[in-house]
């Protein structure tokens, strides 16, 4: 591992941010919309100093008069200057689109990121709520409204907003549950973050480009239904706006056609830049949409007959089951699995795909996939009692008391955020640590996991990373906490041959050096090997043996695990082989 890895330049956030507003203002509809629609917010704000008269003043002499040097744009049926109206509309459209986006912001996007982070119950709720309120007919509601308040246009205007929400809802709803099932969501929860926070840090700024999209498009909408309304006759009278100046140019379209052209230009003109401001940021914005992998599942309530013992171990559980619902009823996957693992002691769960390995870590971990549930008569950790604690209380144990590494080192790091960010973070929320204190821990750690330009890392992206880096980043976030248990699901599979030895070596001297009990789920015997002191071997969702390595190794009891010990050392590199692999490597560098 190298500096030399790090060679894509660090780009921060704010950057990326500037270069997709540089992008939108290169591109000609992007510049053209956001000037028409920057010009319309000029106007309206400085109308009372831009139109050249009173908007409700009458002079009876410009009845619908023409164009002219004192009166631009002309006169309308009461001889109020046009232009002055036109500008002051600008106001009153602008205010009420206004009310509309920010009530159905307020209503659609918090209830859209709950049903989508939480599911369940609180999601089959809300999207049933949103569809109900599809399904109304929108224009009656404004109307009961409209007459029951007295023509309130900013309630009217709110409603809008409320109807408009199911919009935001979805957005929000399905751009949570995608993120949600990032793998570095599951990987915040277990460095300790809570649901709020990960909310907030991770799952907010992936909704916030579409829901800016989404504005764009929904003002232009509120805009229409706003001169719609007004065109009905549903406003204060004394208040110009583009739709009732649009009615009363409709009565007189055929003898004064100016009267409805005015009105309707600046309204077309508004809602289409609206549009197209929109539509670009849509085509420069990158929406992530990840396919779904796992969710965080309830756990079953342990169904725990053993007393509250404590134990000496590091962790401990008694006959794990876990089942997953199918149609014709729930499958046993894990069958009664036992173990136990001391401090300080390292144990291998070994065996072949779909042996249970990981079914038995996330159980510990309260982290199984949805639709997954498990029961155990027991579960210690750190030696306390687990069962009958509850999932808020267990979830604290996570990035304190246990620390994980997983599989897939990239997926479980955020690609919005800066690595330093992510290490820093835990340490402020979790650890309660100044800034100070957590940048100079999370700069300690890396370069204790053998970062060498920890500076530039720090800075860097995940995609700026390579696997075995970010494999050492999420080591270094592990054991930041100081857990007494560290969890590892086959920590090198996804990398490179020679960067698997070099992790391995890492996490073996990290284990000893903080004496912490390591359980290491791996396939392969020469990892058992090289670093583990005990080995449970898995067959089918059960334990088949049981031993120390050396007896393992020398003397295994069953024929299963001979063929897994003679298939991983025939078809996989042991550490030493890997070793010599990395060594010519360096050697020929
Ligand atoms: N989400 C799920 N729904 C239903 N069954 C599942 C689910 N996840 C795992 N299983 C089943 O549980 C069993 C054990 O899976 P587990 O992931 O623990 O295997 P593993 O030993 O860790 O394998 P691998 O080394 O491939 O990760 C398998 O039969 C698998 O099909």
């Amino acid at each position: 591992m190298s500096a030399a890895a790090l060679s894509v330049e660090t780009e921060p956030r704010e950057t990326r941010r500037a270069s997709i507003f540089r992008r939108f203002v290169r591109t000609p509809s992007g510049l053209v919309s956001l000037a028409i629609v920057v010009a319309i917010v000029f106007v309206a704000v400085l109308a009372p100093w831009l139109a050249p008269y009173d908007p409700n003043f009458v002079d009876l002499a410009n009845t619908k008069a023409p164009p002219s040097a004192a009166h631009l744009l002309g006169g309308d049926t009461s001889g109020r200057d046009i232009l002055s109206r036109l500008i002051w509309g600008a106001r009153t459209t602008l205010v009420g689109a206004l009310v509309t986006i920010v009530t159905a912001l307020a209503v659609g996007v918090p209830a859209g990121v709950a049903s989508g982070y939480f599911g369940g119950r609180l999601d089959r709720g809300s999207s049933w709520v949103s569809d109900a309120l599809q399904a109304v007919p929108g224009m009656i509601i404004l109307l009961v409204v409209a007459s029951g308040t007295r023509s309130n246009f900013g309630l009217i205007m709110a409603t809008v907003g409320i109807l408009l929400a199911p919009g935001y809802f979805r957005i929000a709803r399905s751009t949570a549950l995608t993120i949600r099932n990032e793998p570095f969501i599951d990987a915040a929860w277990v460095s300790g973050l809570t649901h709020p926070r990960i909310i907030v840090r991770h799952v907010l700024p992936g909704v916030y480009a579409p829901i800016i999209i989404q504005t764009a498009l929904a003002a232009g909408i509120a805009m229409g239904i706003q001169a719609g309304l007004q065109f009905l006759g549903i406003g204060v009278a004394n208040v110009p706006s583009w739709g009732a100046m649009m009615a009363e140019g409709f009565r007189y379209m055929l003898a004064s056609p100016l009267l409805l052209l005015w009105p309707s230009l600046v309204l077309g003109v508004t809602i289409a830049a609206l549009a197209v401001m929109g539509s670009t940021l849509a085509d420069l914005v990158r929406v992530r949409t990840v396919a779904p992998r796992r969710t965080v599942a309830q756990a079953n309530a342990a169904t725990a007959s053993a007393a509250a013992l404590e134990y000496s171990s590091a962790v401990r559980i008694d006959n794990l089951k876990v089942s997953y619902g199918a149609e014709t009823g729930d499958i046993e996957v894990v069958h009664g699995v036992s173990l136990e693992v001391a401090p300080g002691e390292v144990l291998g769960i070994v065996g072949e795909s779909g042996s249970g390995k990981s079914q038995t870590v996330f159980s510990i971990l309260d982290l199984l996939p949805a639709g997954g549930a498990c029961t155990f008569d027991g579960l210690w950790i750190g030696g306390k009692p687990i069962h009958g604690m509850t999932r808020r209380e267990r979830a604290r144990l996570l990035g304190t008391q246990i620390g994980y590494i997983p599989q897939e080192p990239m997926s479980n790091l955020d690609p919005s955020y800066t690595i330093g960010h992510q290490l820093v973070e835990p340490l402020r929320s979790v650890h309660r640590k100044s800034r100070t204190e957590a940048r100079s821990i999370a700069r300690a750690m890396l370069a204790r996991v053998g970062i060498a330009d920890v500076d530039r890392v720090m800075r860097a992206y995940p995609h700026q990373i390579s696997g075995g880096m970010a494999q050492r980043v999420l080591i270094a976030g592990a054991i930041a906490g100081r857990p007494s248990l560290l969890i590892a699901d086959e920590p090198t599979t996804a990398l490179d041959v020679t960067v698997q030895a070099e992790v391995l070596e890492l996490l073996r001297e990290l284990q000893s050096e903080l004496g912490m009990a390591l359980v290491l789920v791996t396939h392969n015997f020469g990892v058992v090997a090289d670093i583990c002191d005990r080995v449970v071997v898995m067959r089918n969702g059960a334990i088949v043996e049981v031993n120390d390595v050396r007896s393992v190794f020398s003397a295994p009891q069953q024929g299963y695990t001979r063929e897994l010990i003679s298939a991983s050392l025939d078809n996989s590199e042991t550490r030493r082989e890997l070793d010599a692999i990395h060594a010519a490597a360096s050697r020929e560098a």
